[in-house]
Order: C-alpha cells, then sequence, then structure tokens
C-alpha cells in the first residue's frame, strides 16, 4: 500500500505586512497561488514506529528539522495510528526560495497520512493543526488561489482562479532566511500594496488590471540586501513581462506574461545569469 501526493509550490502575487503583533509574529494579507512546480512524495506504512524519509535533495535535513517528519508526528500525536511512515520525497522545488517548499511539502503529508491511515480527520483540524510547523501550510492544504490573512491561518479562497498566463521564476544563487527578513524590517516604512484591487483584477479575470497591482512589502528589503533582485526584476521587464514581483521573503523573482512565446525569451535570456530558471503554469482548478 502507498500514497502518492503532489506538493505544489505557490507564489505571493500580493503580500502586505498590516502590522507587527505583541508576540512578534506579523499580521499578513496575501493573493498567493499554486503553480505548476511540484515535489511528489510518497508514503508507505512501517511496522516500526519509526519515521524514515529518503530524498534525491543532498542536503535537506531527513530528521525532525524536516517539516515531513514534525507533520508525520503531528499526525500520530492527534490521529494515533499504529506502526511508522517511510516517505520518499521527489524534491523538484527549490528550498528557502520564498516558493514554499517546506510547507508545502508538509501539506502533503497530512493528507498524505491522512489517506494511507483512513485517520478521516477534518481539514479545518489539519489547518489548525499545521500552523505551528509553518504560517504557509494552511493555503497549502487548499491550494488554488486565495486571499490569505492573519498569520496565514485564514485561507479564503477566490471565486475565480487567476487568468491564464506564464509564470516564470528565476531564483539567483542565495537563500534568504524567512524569519531573519521578518525581525529586520520595519513595518512603519513598508510600501503597502493594494491587495482588495489584486483581488478584484483575479475576480474580475482582468489579467491587465492584475498586472498592475502585484505587489510585495518584503521586496524592498530584500533587494535592498541582495541588489541582484532587484536586477532580475529588472531584466525580466526588459525582456518582455508584463509584470514582475517577489514572492514570499525571496529570493525569487516570479514574471507572468500572456504569450509563451515570451516567457522562453525571458527565461533563456535570464538562463545565463542564474542557473535556476523554470516556466510553468499557475494550476488551474
Ligand atoms: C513570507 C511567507 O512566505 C508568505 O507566504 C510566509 O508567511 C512565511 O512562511 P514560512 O516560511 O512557512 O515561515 P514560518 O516558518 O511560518 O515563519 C518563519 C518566521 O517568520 C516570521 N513570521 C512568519 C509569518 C508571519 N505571519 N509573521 C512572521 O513574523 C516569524 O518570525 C516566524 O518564526
Ligand atoms: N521538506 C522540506 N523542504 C524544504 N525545506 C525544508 C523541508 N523541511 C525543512 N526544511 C527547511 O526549511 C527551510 C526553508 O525551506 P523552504 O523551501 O520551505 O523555504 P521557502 O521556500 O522560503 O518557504 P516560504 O516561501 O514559505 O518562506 C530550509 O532551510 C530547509 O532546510
Amino acid at each position: 500500500m502507498e500514497i502518492i501526493e503532489k506538493a505544489p509550490a505557490k507564489i505571493n502575487l500580493g503580500l502586505d505586512v498590516l502590522y507587527k503583533r505583541e508576540d512578534g509574529y506579523h499580521e499578513l494579507e496575501m493573493i498567493m497561488a499554486s503553480i505548476d512546480l511540484a515535489d511528489r512524495l510518497t508514503f508507505r506504512p512501517l511496522k516500526e514506529e519509526k519515521i524514515i524519509i529518503e530524498t534525491n535533495s543532498g542536503f535537506l535535513p531527513t530528521d525532525r528539522k524536516n517539516n515531513i517528519f514534525q507533520a508525520i508526528e503531528v499526525m500520530k500525536k492527534n490521529y494515533p495510528f499504529e506502526g511508522g511512515v517511510h516517505v520518499e520525497l521527489q524534491k523538484n522545488i527549490p528550498v528557502a526560495a520564498g516558493l514554499g517548499g517546506g510547507s508545502s511539502d508538509a501539506a502533503a503529508t497530512f493528507r498524505g497520512i491522512n489517506k494511507l491511515f483512513q485517520l478521516n480527520a477534518e481539514m479545518e483540524d489539519l489547518m489548525r493543526l499545521s500552523i505551528p510547523i509553518g504560517t504557509d501550510i494552511p493555503f497549502c492544504l487548499q491550494g488554488s488561489t486565495a486571499l490569505v490573512t492573519g498569520l496565514g491561518e485564514v485561507v479564503t479562497p477566490l471565486s475565480k482562479p487567476l487568468p491564464q498566463c506564464w509564470v516564470v521564476l528565476v531564483k539567483p544563487n542565495i537563500s534568504v532566511s524567512t524569519p531573519r527578513v521578518f525581525s529586520k524590517i520595519n513595518v512603519d516604512d513598508l510600501p503597502h500594496p493594494n491587495i482588495s484591487l489584486l483581488k478584484e483584477a483575479i475576480e474580475q479575470d482582468d489579467y491587465k488590471k492584475m498586472t498592475k497591482h502585484l505587489g510585495n512589502s518584503l521586496e524592498a528589503y530584500t533587494a535592498s540586501k541582495y541588489p541582484v533582485v532587484k536586477t532580475i526584476q529588472e531584466r525580466m521587464i526588459q525582456f518582455g513581462a508584463d509584470a514582475a514581483v517577489m514572492s514570499g521573503s525571496g529570493p525569487t523573482v516570479v514574471a507572468l506574461c500572456e504569450k509563451h512565446s515570451r516567457a522562453l525569451h525571458i527565461a533563456n535570456s535570464l538562463k545565463g545569469f542564474c542557473r535556476e530558471v523554470y516556466v510553468v503554469r499557475t494550476l488551474k482548478q
């Protein structure tokens, strides 16, 4: 018996940091979308009480530091099942990229364990249990396109998927620590994208309006530390992107294009500059 789950990456088309809370976390307002770049997880039951993670990624932890391990432990504690789990992770999403790879793996694990051991857990319980592992997990559990608020735990699906377009992802060869970015920003100095207008554009299926309202409060800070983020964004526009925005806390920059030929042109033009370049579609749902 085995269960296979896909774990799609996410992009933040809009990310507004509203304020810092007493506990140090930040209230966010975001538009998030799943894209057609995914890790693949295979779950098998084990007789022994063990969690074994095997992966094609040479540098990811396979112990408790891995989000997959933590998600299995949370499932075991809240929905006791017999034996252990063997997980095979095929890692395709770049790590520490702002693409939510670890969160999506955890979400796939909640879904996979639920199916493998027939635990009948409710989606809203999984969302609540997932938050201490990562604030992007509730969105990853649902996927598609959503307005995401609170710390990341309030997920409201949009009435329409994203207008169909091509997405070019370019990750410079640096890793950005999300806790570090949040600890360094001063909320009073941040720009604030208009998330309401972005949401409206998507729900009106208005591609042009959507591209006008992409924005990320964290972009200026990450770009000030890593100027390569700004350089990539400028080149994407120069090579014909309709819009370009940093995803999450970075450093991946996302370009949107209506035409496939243009997306390929941007990707090919940037390949000499960055090793990790992808052309994908948003997920229709
Ligand atoms: C920036 C985003 O990528 C947007 O999608 C996510 O909010 C970050 O999600 P993530 O990588 O899963 O990060 P988490 O592991 O949840 O949080 C890492 C750290 O970021 C800070 N953090 C995160 C979420 C939030 N709403 N406020 C915060 O201040 C906290 O210091 C936290 O310890
Ligand atoms: N299954 C996993 N996949 C990727 N990273 C993981 C995983 N488990 C733990 N990690 C750790 O989490 C850190 C961040 O990885 P991840 O790829 O999730 O970041 P991210 O793309 O920046 O996410 P976000 O957009 O949510 O901030 C890495 O340092 C990595 O070692």
